[in-house]
Protein backbone atom coordinates (compact mmCIF):
# COMPACT_ATOMS: atom_id res chain seq x y z
CA UNK A 1 0.00 0.00 0.00
CA UNK A 2 3.15 2.49 0.61
CA UNK A 3 6.34 2.03 -0.52
CA UNK A 4 9.36 3.84 -0.13
CA UNK A 5 12.80 2.88 -2.22
CA UNK A 6 15.77 3.97 -1.41
CA UNK A 7 14.14 7.34 -0.57
CA UNK A 8 16.23 10.95 0.31
CA UNK A 9 14.98 14.11 0.88
CA UNK A 10 17.40 17.49 1.30
CA UNK A 11 15.66 20.87 0.93
CA UNK A 12 17.05 23.58 -0.33
CA UNK A 13 18.27 25.52 2.44
CA UNK A 14 19.63 22.41 4.72
CA UNK A 15 22.77 20.62 4.12
CA UNK A 16 22.31 17.51 6.10
CA UNK A 17 19.80 15.53 4.44
CA UNK A 18 16.20 14.83 6.15
CA UNK A 19 15.71 11.19 4.80
CA UNK A 20 18.43 9.62 4.01
CA UNK A 21 18.32 6.42 1.64
CA UNK A 22 14.57 5.48 3.35
CA UNK A 23 13.41 1.88 2.42
CA UNK A 24 9.95 1.15 3.91
CA UNK A 25 6.81 -1.28 2.56
CA UNK A 26 4.11 -0.74 4.55
CA UNK A 27 0.70 -3.62 3.53
CA UNK A 28 -2.51 -3.62 3.05
CA UNK A 29 -4.26 -3.12 6.58
CA UNK A 30 -1.15 -2.46 8.70
CA UNK A 31 -0.68 -0.21 11.64
CA UNK A 32 2.50 1.56 11.77
CA UNK A 33 4.08 3.55 14.19
CA UNK A 34 6.87 6.05 13.31
CA UNK A 35 8.96 7.33 15.81
CA UNK A 36 12.10 9.18 16.15
CA UNK A 37 13.60 12.31 17.86
CA UNK A 38 12.46 15.57 16.97
CA UNK A 39 14.07 16.34 13.27
CA UNK A 40 14.69 12.99 12.45
CA UNK A 41 12.05 13.05 9.41
CA UNK A 42 9.11 11.68 10.87
CA UNK A 43 6.92 14.44 9.18
CA UNK A 44 8.95 14.52 5.99
CA UNK A 45 8.21 10.81 5.28
CA UNK A 46 4.04 11.76 5.72
CA UNK A 47 4.34 15.23 3.50
CA UNK A 48 6.36 12.84 0.64
CA UNK A 49 2.96 10.40 0.97
CA UNK A 50 0.95 13.15 0.44
CA UNK A 51 3.64 14.73 -2.71
CA UNK A 52 3.98 17.89 -0.30
CA UNK A 53 7.41 17.61 -1.24
CA UNK A 54 8.93 15.15 -3.48
CA UNK A 55 11.90 13.04 -2.94
CA UNK A 56 15.56 14.18 -4.24
CA UNK A 57 16.05 10.73 -4.82
CA UNK A 58 14.36 6.94 -5.19
CA UNK A 59 10.84 6.63 -5.15
CA UNK A 60 7.14 6.44 -3.25
CA UNK A 61 4.22 4.59 -3.62
CA UNK A 62 0.85 5.01 -2.43
CA UNK A 63 -1.11 2.19 -4.01
CA UNK A 64 -0.82 2.32 -7.52
CA UNK A 65 0.53 5.83 -7.52
CA UNK A 66 3.99 6.64 -8.35
CA UNK A 67 3.34 9.67 -5.84
CA UNK A 68 6.71 11.66 -6.90
CA UNK A 69 6.24 11.17 -10.83
CA UNK A 70 2.82 11.65 -11.14
CA UNK A 71 1.07 14.85 -13.16
CA UNK A 72 0.41 17.57 -10.84
CA UNK A 73 -3.38 17.02 -11.86
CA UNK A 74 -3.71 13.93 -10.42
CA UNK A 75 -2.43 14.76 -6.97
CA UNK A 76 -6.49 15.27 -6.01
CA UNK A 77 -6.43 11.86 -6.92
CA UNK A 78 -3.64 10.51 -4.67
CA UNK A 79 -4.91 12.87 -1.78
CA UNK A 80 -8.25 11.25 -1.76
CA UNK A 81 -6.89 8.30 -0.81
CA UNK A 82 -5.27 9.38 2.07
CA UNK A 83 -7.09 10.94 5.20
CA UNK A 84 -5.24 12.89 7.74
CA UNK A 85 -5.15 13.57 11.22
CA UNK A 86 -3.16 15.86 12.97
CA UNK A 87 -1.76 17.47 16.49
CA UNK A 88 -3.79 20.38 16.45
CA UNK A 89 -7.08 19.55 14.51
CA UNK A 90 -7.78 21.84 12.42
CA UNK A 91 -11.30 21.79 12.63
CA UNK A 92 -12.90 24.78 10.54
CA UNK A 93 -14.11 26.97 13.79
CA UNK A 94 -17.22 28.44 11.95
CA UNK A 95 -18.63 25.28 11.07
CA UNK A 96 -20.66 22.80 12.91
CA UNK A 97 -19.11 19.45 13.83
CA UNK A 98 -21.58 17.79 11.09
CA UNK A 99 -20.50 20.38 8.32
CA UNK A 100 -17.08 20.21 8.71
CA UNK A 101 -17.20 16.64 8.37
CA UNK A 102 -19.63 16.90 5.22
CA UNK A 103 -17.34 20.07 3.93
CA UNK A 104 -14.74 17.13 3.04
CA UNK A 105 -17.49 15.53 0.79
CA UNK A 106 -18.59 18.51 -0.49
CA UNK A 107 -15.36 19.87 -1.81
CA UNK A 108 -14.77 16.27 -4.31
CA UNK A 109 -18.09 16.64 -5.29
CA UNK A 110 -20.48 14.14 -3.52
CA UNK A 111 -23.83 13.98 -3.86
CA UNK A 112 -25.94 16.24 -1.36
CA UNK A 113 -28.13 12.85 -0.60
CA UNK A 114 -24.87 10.82 0.11
CA UNK A 115 -23.48 13.66 2.63
CA UNK A 116 -26.46 13.49 4.34
CA UNK A 117 -26.40 10.01 4.89
CA UNK A 118 -23.14 8.89 5.60
CA UNK A 119 -22.26 12.11 8.10
CA UNK A 120 -24.32 10.43 10.53
CA UNK A 121 -22.69 7.50 10.28
CA UNK A 122 -19.81 8.62 10.24
CA UNK A 123 -20.53 10.68 13.33
CA UNK A 124 -21.93 7.47 15.36
CA UNK A 125 -18.78 5.47 14.33
CA UNK A 126 -16.53 7.96 15.79
CA UNK A 127 -18.82 8.24 19.32
CA UNK A 128 -20.20 11.60 18.42
CA UNK A 129 -23.75 11.53 18.04
CA UNK A 130 -25.85 13.87 19.72
CA UNK A 131 -23.02 16.27 19.12
CA UNK A 132 -23.21 17.14 15.60
CA UNK A 133 -24.51 20.70 15.68
CA UNK A 134 -21.99 21.82 18.06
CA UNK A 135 -19.36 24.34 17.09
CA UNK A 136 -15.63 23.17 17.99
CA UNK A 137 -15.05 25.33 20.29
CA UNK A 138 -18.12 23.65 22.30
CA UNK A 139 -16.31 20.48 22.00
CA UNK A 140 -13.60 18.70 24.36
CA UNK A 141 -10.07 18.64 23.12
CA UNK A 142 -10.91 14.95 22.73
CA UNK A 143 -14.25 15.95 21.14
CA UNK A 144 -12.35 17.61 18.59
CA UNK A 145 -9.64 15.02 17.60
CA UNK A 146 -12.54 12.00 16.93
CA UNK A 147 -14.43 15.18 14.58
CA UNK A 148 -11.12 15.31 12.86
CA UNK A 149 -10.94 11.74 12.80
CA UNK A 150 -14.44 11.41 11.24
CA UNK A 151 -13.53 14.03 8.48
CA UNK A 152 -10.23 11.84 7.40
CA UNK A 153 -12.39 8.63 7.25
CA UNK A 154 -15.91 9.73 5.85
CA UNK A 155 -14.74 9.11 2.06
CA UNK A 156 -13.03 6.07 3.33
CA UNK A 157 -9.51 6.49 2.66
CA UNK A 158 -7.11 3.81 2.09
CA UNK A 159 -4.67 5.10 4.04
CA UNK A 160 -4.93 7.36 7.13
CA UNK A 161 -1.83 9.54 8.03
CA UNK A 162 -1.97 10.84 11.83
CA UNK A 163 0.62 13.23 12.93
CA UNK A 164 0.87 13.17 16.35
CA UNK A 165 -2.69 13.03 16.91
CA UNK A 166 -2.54 12.53 20.67
CA UNK A 167 -0.06 15.41 20.65
CA UNK A 168 -2.75 17.72 22.83
CA UNK A 169 -4.71 15.32 24.94
CA UNK A 170 -4.20 13.45 28.25
CA UNK A 171 -3.70 10.10 28.85
CA UNK A 172 -6.90 8.55 28.92
CA UNK A 173 -8.20 10.85 26.36
CA UNK A 174 -5.46 9.01 24.03
CA UNK A 175 -6.14 5.99 24.96
CA UNK A 176 -9.98 6.42 23.64
CA UNK A 177 -8.63 8.25 20.17
CA UNK A 178 -6.18 4.89 19.81
CA UNK A 179 -8.93 2.43 20.24
CA UNK A 180 -10.73 4.64 17.38
CA UNK A 181 -7.70 4.24 15.49
CA UNK A 182 -7.60 0.66 15.93
CA UNK A 183 -11.40 0.35 14.62
CA UNK A 184 -10.82 2.35 11.78
CA UNK A 185 -7.47 -0.05 10.91
CA UNK A 186 -9.86 -2.92 11.55
CA UNK A 187 -12.14 -1.67 8.47
CA UNK A 188 -9.11 -2.92 6.47
CA UNK A 189 -7.52 0.94 6.50
CA UNK A 190 -4.06 1.16 6.29
CA UNK A 191 -2.72 3.53 9.46
CA UNK A 192 0.28 5.09 9.51
CA UNK A 193 0.72 7.37 12.93
CA UNK A 194 4.00 9.70 13.34
CA UNK A 195 4.38 9.78 17.30
CA UNK A 196 6.47 10.60 20.49
CA UNK A 197 4.08 9.54 22.62
CA UNK A 198 6.23 6.32 24.12
CA UNK A 199 3.34 4.42 26.43
CA UNK A 200 0.60 4.35 23.49
CA UNK A 201 3.15 2.37 21.47
CA UNK A 202 4.64 0.44 24.21
CA UNK A 203 0.86 -0.83 24.92
CA UNK A 204 -0.29 -1.27 21.10
CA UNK A 205 2.77 -3.70 20.45
CA UNK A 206 2.16 -2.62 16.72
CA UNK A 207 4.90 -2.03 14.46
CA UNK A 208 7.16 0.35 15.07
CA UNK A 209 9.37 1.93 12.00
CA UNK A 210 12.10 4.08 14.05
CA UNK A 211 13.96 7.10 12.31
CA UNK A 212 17.26 9.01 13.19
CA UNK A 213 18.98 11.75 11.33
CA UNK A 214 16.75 10.47 7.71
CA UNK A 215 17.59 6.78 8.20
CA UNK A 216 15.53 3.75 9.54
CA UNK A 217 17.44 2.35 12.46
CA UNK A 218 14.65 0.44 13.86
CA UNK A 219 11.72 -1.82 12.01
CA UNK A 220 10.20 -4.41 14.57
CA UNK A 221 6.99 -6.52 13.88
CA UNK A 222 5.70 -5.98 17.57
CA UNK A 223 7.77 -2.88 18.92
CA UNK A 224 8.03 -0.96 21.75
CA UNK A 225 9.62 2.97 21.82
CA UNK A 226 12.69 1.58 23.23
CA UNK A 227 14.45 1.60 26.12
CA UNK A 228 15.80 4.63 27.64
CA UNK A 229 14.31 7.06 25.25
N1 LIG B 1 10.70 22.91 4.67
C1 LIG B 1 11.90 22.62 5.16
N2 LIG B 1 13.00 23.28 4.72
C2 LIG B 1 14.23 22.98 5.19
N3 LIG B 1 14.47 22.03 6.12
C3 LIG B 1 13.42 21.34 6.59
C4 LIG B 1 12.08 21.59 6.15
N4 LIG B 1 11.25 20.76 6.80
C5 LIG B 1 12.02 20.02 7.61
N5 LIG B 1 13.33 20.35 7.49
C6 LIG B 1 14.47 19.73 8.18
O1 LIG B 1 14.44 18.34 7.89
C7 LIG B 1 14.76 17.56 9.04
C8 LIG B 1 13.61 16.61 9.34
O2 LIG B 1 12.47 17.36 9.74
P1 LIG B 1 11.04 16.72 10.00
O3 LIG B 1 10.08 17.85 10.24
O4 LIG B 1 10.72 15.77 8.93
O5 LIG B 1 11.30 15.94 11.38
P2 LIG B 1 10.28 15.31 12.44
O6 LIG B 1 10.85 13.99 12.81
O7 LIG B 1 8.91 15.34 11.88
O8 LIG B 1 10.37 16.30 13.68
P3 LIG B 1 9.26 16.67 14.80
O9 LIG B 1 9.10 15.43 15.62
O10 LIG B 1 9.89 17.78 15.55
O11 LIG B 1 8.01 17.06 14.07
C9 LIG B 1 15.05 18.57 10.15
O12 LIG B 1 16.45 18.75 10.20
C10 LIG B 1 14.35 19.82 9.69
O13 LIG B 1 15.01 20.97 10.19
Amino acid sequence: MIRLDSVSKVYKTSSRPALDGVSVDVDKGEFVFLIGPSGSGKSTFLRLLLREEVPSRGRVMVSNFDVAKMPRRKIPRLRQTIGCVFQDFRLLTNKTVAENVAFALEVIGKPKRTIAKVVPEVLELVGLEGKSDRMPNELSGGEQQRVAIARAFVNRPLVLLADEPTGNLDPDTSQDIMLLLERINRTGTTVLMATHDHSIVDSMRRRVVELDFGRVIRDDRRGVYGVGR
